[in-house]
């Protein structure tokens, strides 16, 4: 069989298709809230959309006759089971089988339907442990990953190579995108479930208001991350869609990069917490470093917007006004 890759780029119809039926899947995440703000704001006006409690997608019949019905044109899969680093090494088990029950579900039947384009996205954490920094693409699949977050790793690896799969026998538009760790609105602000950004705001939220002295953050504060603000990962899938039809999976980064004790000093600055830091080391760093190789993505013509010191900012005024105020 002929290796059908379809061409790295070619200007899709996506963009001129503003009532064409697309399914936001995960709609009320993170990423999804996003992807659906962008998608409005460029006029798309037909977005399908289900809450968890509406459509498990984890249920094989369930998503089969939602697809079955609503025959959304295009599908973009922002749904799936996420946490930080202590969800992902406390419960394996659900990481692995909840996200490939759930791409599995909605990247068969979307073929089986007619689809026309699916983007699904994956993660940083695809990588090897000790993969060359800045990562690019190519070093998918070259070593051992990281322990911490290996079961969701594969889950996310298997993503990615059913799209290729769908693409070379069925000759089916199958993207994806590899975003960084991001932050942003509708972020999850669990104390031990969240990703570190989410995490600090509200511990350092939580002790400004209690007159606390000190914060615990986890780890030895050593380990770099790279933080993408949620608006431009958002633009970045909008661009994707009308503008990638590759083969390959392609980063999204920001290129901005600090250690853990460096985000903890911003955070700590952005709240206004004026006591000391106290490290729990008894806790994991993860990998150490993950910087995305981003110039496939800035060939194609797409850059990041957003300055972490504004992306900051917005977030904890988002979480003072969403989630702060609403408890009281
Ligand atoms: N956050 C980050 O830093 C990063 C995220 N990503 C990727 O982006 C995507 C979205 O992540 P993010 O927005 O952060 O995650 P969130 O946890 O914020 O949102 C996930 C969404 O998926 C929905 N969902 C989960 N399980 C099911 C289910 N069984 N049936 C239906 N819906 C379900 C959730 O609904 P409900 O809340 O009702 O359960 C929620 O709306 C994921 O693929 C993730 O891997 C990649 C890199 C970094
Ligand atoms: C996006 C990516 O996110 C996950 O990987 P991660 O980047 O390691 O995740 P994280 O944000 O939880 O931690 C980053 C660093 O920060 C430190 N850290 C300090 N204090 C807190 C803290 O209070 N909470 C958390 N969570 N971490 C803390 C923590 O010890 C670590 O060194 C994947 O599992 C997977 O979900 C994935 O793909």
């Amino acid at each position: 069989m002929a290796a059908t890759t379809g061409s790295e780029m070619k200007s899709g119809s996506f963009m001129s298709e503003k009532s064409a039926k697309i399914f936001v899947a995960g709609h009320r995440g993170l990423v999804g809230s996003a992807i659906v703000r962008k998608l409005q704001d460029q006029g798309f006006t037909n977005l399908v959309l289900r809450t968890h409690s509406e459509l498990d997608l984890t249920s094989q019949s369930d998503v089969e006759s939602f697809f079955a019905t609503e025959k959304p044109v295009y599908v973009i899969l922002a749904a799936a089971k996420v946490g930080g680093i202590h969800a992902n090494n406390t419960y394996p088990a659900d990481f692995i089988s909840v996200n490939l029950q759930i791409q599995t579900n909605v990247i068969h039947s979307a073929y089986t339907h007619g689809v026309k384009k699916l983007l699904f996205l994956g993660s940083s954490c695809i990588y090897p442990k000790f993969a060359p920094q800045p990562i690019p693409e190519s070093a998918l699949l070259t070593g051992p990953l990281e322990p911490t977050n290996e079961w969701y790793a594969i889950a996310k690896i298997a993503g990615i190579k059913m799209c290729q799969a769908y693409r070379l026998q069925h000759q089916w538009d199958a993207i994806s995108g590899m975003p960084t760790n991001l932050y942003g609105p509708n972020d999850n602000f669990h104390p031990e479930n969240s990703h570190v950004l989410p995490a600090l705001m509200r511990r350092f939220h939580e002790a400004k208001a209690n007159n606390a002295d000190e914060v615990v953050v986890w780890g030895s504060g050593s380990p770099l991350r790279e933080f993408l603000h949620v608006d431009d990962l958002a633009d970045a899938c909008v661009f994707l869609m009308g503008r990638y039809s590759g083969f390959e999976h392609v980063n999204v980064g920001s290129g901005i990069e600090v250690t853990i004790k460096e985000l903890a000093e911003l955070v700590k600055e952005v709240v206004g917490f004026e006591g000391k830091l106290v490290w729990d080391c008894t806790k994991p760093d993860g990998t150490p470093r993950k910087l995305m190789d981003n110039s496939k993505l800035a060939s194609l013509g797409w850059t990041p917007k957003i300055s972490m010191k504004d992306g900051l900012s917005q977030t904890y005024e988002w979480y003072l006004e969403n989630v702060v105020q609403k408890k009281q």
